[in-house]
């Protein structure tokens, strides 16, 4: 299945990182301050902030773009209105790339997220050392002690996170951390398929302060609309903006 497949390289990439641990550990802690991407996400109530993605490539759907640049890309982003920028950096199924990150990091005033699998504290070093403000946690691919661990460590980085969820078990899994900010991902990581109306069913689980993103499969001002209704701060959002959809411009407008 897609997801052991993945969790098996990522394994495989934390192994070639520990010879690099001591140095990556140095680089993390020289970092200059993060920029907050809950205080990003926050920062307009009366709208749905947006986390705009760079990526490449994904397992569902193939290549999305023959003209990659995600420097340009998100700068483009930025000065379409988005609140904040992720950054896909898996390299087998998505095509991702670090050096991805810190091209944009270089490039935006916005705060931004490493996307990947993370399965082990060494690549939140890895990730704060690239200049990540912000790094994706996924629930379903670690146990409860290393969700814990992971949490820990990221903000002993200071390093924000955002726990993605997909199904209620997930949603309380998630929620004994305490989180700042949660992610409903919309995406079933089985079939691919996406369900707009996941978001709506998990609304009400998650507490009124944890700041909400819907994740996935959002395509036009309609679901951007639909998804303030059912409580959301923000959403995250990649095919249709890599694509050229302008869904950036059309919901400023
Ligand atoms: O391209 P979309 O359908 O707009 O989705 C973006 C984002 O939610 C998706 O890339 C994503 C959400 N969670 C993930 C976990 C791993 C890789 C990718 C993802």
């Amino acid at each position: 299945m897609f997801l052991d497949s993945i969790v098996g390289r990522v394994d495989e990439r934390v192994k070639a990182l520990r010879t690099q641990a001591e140095r990556l550990e140095k680089v993390a802690a020289s970092m200059t301050p993060v920029r907050s991407l809950a205080q990003a996400l926050s920062a307009s109530p009366d709208r749905v902030s947006i986390i705009a993605e760079c990526k490449q490539k994904s397992p569902s759907k193939g290549w999305l773009t023959h003209h990659y640049d995600p420097q340009a890309l998100a700068r483009q982003y930025q000065e379409d209105g988005a609140s904040a920028i992720s950054v896909l950096t898996e390299p087998y199924f998505f095509a991702g790339d670090l050096e991805h990150l810190k091209a944009v990091k270089a490039s935006v005033d916005l705060p931004v997220l490493r996307k990947d699998f993370v399965r082990d504290p060494l690549q939140l070093v890895e990730a704060r050392a690239a200049g990540a403000d912000a790094a994706l946690l996924i629930v379903r691919i670690v146990d409860d002690v290393e969700l814990h661990d992971l949490y820990q460590a990221a903000a002993a980085l200071n390093l924000e996170v955002l726990v993605e969820i997909h199904s209620p078990s997930e949603a309380e899994r998630a929620l004994k951390l305490n989180p700042r900010i949660i992610g409903v991902n919309n995406r079933d990581l089985d079939s691919f398929e996406t369900r707009l109306s996941f978001s709506e069913e998990m609304a009400h689980v998650i507490p009124a302060d944890v700041i909400r993103v819907s994740e996935s499969g959002i395509q036009s001002v309609e679901d951007l609309h639909r998804i303030q209704d059912w409580g959301y701060q923000a959403a995250l959002v990649g095919e249709s903006l890599v694509k050229g959809s302008g869904l950036l411009r059309g919901y400023q407008d």
